[in-house]
């Protein structure tokens, strides 16, 4: 378990220090288009979860969202308090 602000420092890590076997790494190096993809199948996965899944499936696919949104995130330069500036 993390939160959203701790799961933005280990991505931010993950980008700066580039592990073998990262999947964000991987995410980063195939560009914002390819994660604008993910991210449209994580919000449609998300919306069809909690219509049709049930609440854990529901928080799963979310969850998922929340990682591509930060990949996305990583890969367009934006801070979290450049999104936080906006809630
Ligand atoms: N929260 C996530 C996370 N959510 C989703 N994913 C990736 O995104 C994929 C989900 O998208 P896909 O739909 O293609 O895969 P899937 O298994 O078919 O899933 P569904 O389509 O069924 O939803 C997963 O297989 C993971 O590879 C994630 N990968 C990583 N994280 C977190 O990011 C951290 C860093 O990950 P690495 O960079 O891989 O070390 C990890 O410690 C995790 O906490």
């Amino acid at each position: 378990m993390k939160t959203f602000d701790e799961l933005w420092s280990e991505l931010s890590e993950k980008a700066r220090t580039r592990p073998d076997g990262s999947g964000t790494v991987k995410q980063l190096d195939a560009g914002v288009h390819a994660i604008g993809k993910k991210l449209v199948e994580e919000a449609a996965e998300s919306w069809m979860a909690a219509e049709h899944e049930g609440r854990e499936r529901a928080a799963e696919e979310i969850s998922q969202l929340l990682y591509h949104a930060q990949c996305l995130m990583l890969a367009s330069g934006i801070e979290l308090d450049d999104v936080y500036a906006h809630l």
